[in-house]
């Protein structure tokens, strides 16, 4: 079972009314290693990543996680197998309602997991992981700058232990050493929890950082996959003009419709 992908997409499909956004997407991501998604503005990197979540249905294909198709999976199953997954938003997405520590816990509160009491303690602990002190979690989220956010949002989603966590363009907004701290946090995601990670960036420095693997994904397919730390020199054109930021070569911008 060793060779199993944690992830495996085939043939994933989906479009939004006439406009075809994954157009048979292929892709194993394999288990308790780092997997960085690149390609252009509304090529379907976060629609891949919702798909996976289950919070968007695709037309066709099949997503196994484990080797299990979801589409076969009882609520429950689906319920569970959400349990196992962290997600770092690129907002943060953090609820203002709720002081940072309960923001941190939420899922170990909301499934009775831990005490409200023990509750802070955790929370203190994951946010000394993220560079923030105890006294963050009486804050609000409003109180807290925008780089402070995204490290509250990556205290939550570590705080559960999970499986797989998928960070969206996890280091956008920081300053380059705290975004260098957070690449650091998502490598020990992997090599320390045990997670598989799945990240979507356009950061190349940081892709090459916490990426093992790579993948480009390129008007809805999957057009290169390889090793994330030769990403600039892969010899494949359209990968590396897109990591060196070039305006010339095979990809060309496209007027948005
Ligand atoms: N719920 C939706 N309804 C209609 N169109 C959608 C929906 N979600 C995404 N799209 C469209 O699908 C396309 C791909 O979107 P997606 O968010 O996956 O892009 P992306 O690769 O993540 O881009 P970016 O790097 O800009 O975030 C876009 O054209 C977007 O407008």
């Amino acid at each position: 079972m060793s060779d199993t992908p944690k992830i495996r997409l085939r043939g994933l499909t989906k479009a939004f009314g006439s406009k075809v956004v994954l157009d048979g997407v292929d892709l194993d991501i394999r288990a308790r290693h780092s997997m960085v998604i690149l390609g252009g503005s509304g090529s379907g990197k976060s629609v891949t990543l919702k798909c996976i979540l289950g919070l968007i249905t695709p037309d066709a294909g099949t997503i196994e996680i484990d080797g299990q198709d979801v589409a076969r999976m009882s609520r429950r199953e689906r319920e569970a197998l959400n349990d196992r997954i962290g997600m770092l938003f690129q907002n943060g997405a953090l609820f203002d309602s709720l002081p940072v520590w309960e923001n941190v816990c939420f899922k170990l509160l909301a499934q009775r997991r831990i005490s409200r009491r023990a509750a802070r303690d955790k929370a203190a602990e994951v946010l000394a992981q993220v560079g923030l002190a105890a006294s963050v979690g009486d804050l609000s989220p409003a109180e807290l700058s925008g780089g402070m956010q995204k490290r509250v949002g990556l205290a939550r989603a570590i705080a559960a232990e999970p499986d797989i966590i998928f960070f969206d363009e996890p280091t956008t907004g920081l300053d380059p050493i705290m975004g260098a701290v957070i690449d650091g946090l998502i490598v020990d995601c992997v090599e320390k929890l045990g997670a598989t990670a799945v990240s979507i960036t356009h950061d190349m420095a940081s892709a090459r950082r916490i990426g093992d693997d790579a993948a480009m994904i390129h008007k809805g397919r999957i057009v290169w996959r390889g090793g994330a730390a030769n990403l600039g020199e892969t010899g494949n054109a359209m990968v590396d003009q897109f990591a060196r930021g070039e305006r010339e070569g095979p990809i060309q911008m496209e007027l948005r419709k």
